[in-house]
């Protein structure tokens, strides 16, 4: 067979495939030593991932102390600790596509899977770090895969400071489907990051975070 024909045929099938990290990633070099990474169009035709973590995964409710009173947190979530199956086989090989990708940078494997559902605009995380365990004190690496509608990530200075080179009160970044982003370096302890609510009419969003051990 011809082998441009079989290029474009190949091209065409809807199979879900993830693609090279390494290809069409960029890093953003923030202040303070932290960086992100983006890889758009990581995993393609996610549509059959995406439809079955949001029909299968046993979704929770959370509810979080907020100083007196206990707040409803507006996004369904559920962990996967390292020694639990994951939910679809496509997450084991992102998994895996990302500790073997980050390796030498990071040093250990990514581990825990954390998934959140964003049924829609009205759904969202306030400004956080991820600072539970070690990566309060040190760097660390987060990689998030985002299925299914746009949201956006927003970061900035967790010491309230301004963004070297901009006059923004915050970086956003816009995660569609099938999107990798990594947040590395200082990011966690520096940065805040959240994912604003919208008022735009909004389909629903389902973020994977890889951490490593120990690491919320
Ligand atoms: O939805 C996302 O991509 C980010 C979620 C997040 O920051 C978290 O759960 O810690
Ligand atoms: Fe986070």
């Amino acid at each position: 067979m011809d082998l441009s024909l079989q290029g474009s045929l190949l091209d065409l099938t809807d199979a879900m495939t993830l693609r090279d990290v390494g290809t069409g990633k960029t890093r953003h070099p923030l202040a303070h030593g932290a960086w992100v990474d983006v890889r758009p169009g990581w995993l393609a035709a996610g549509d059959e991932l995406f439809t079955a973590l949001l029909h299968g995964v046993p979704w929770h409710a959370e509810r979080r102390q907020m100083y007196d009173s206990v707040v409803a947190v507006p996004r369904l979530t559920k962990f996967y600790a390292g020694d639990e199956t994951l939910p679809h086989p496509m997450l084991v090989e992102a998994r895996d596509a990302l500790s073997r990708h980050y390796a030498r940078e990071l040093g250990e494997p990514f581990v825990t899977a954390g998934l959140c559902l964003y049924r829609d605009g009205r759904d969202s995380v306030a400004w956080h770090g991820d600072r539970i365990g070690r990566s309060r004190d040190s760097d660390t690496m987060i990689a998030i895969l985002s299925l299914g509608s746009a949201r956006t990530l927003a970061l900035r200075p967790r010491d309230g400071g301004p963004i070297p080179g901009s006059t923004a009160k915050s970086l956003r970044y816009p995660l569609g489907h099938g999107d990798l982003v990594v947040m590395g370096g200082s990011c966690q302890r520096t940065w805040d990051h959240a994912i604003p609510k919208t008022s735009e009419p909004m389909g629903p969003r389902i973020s994977v975070q890889f951490r490593v051990a120990g690491v919320r």
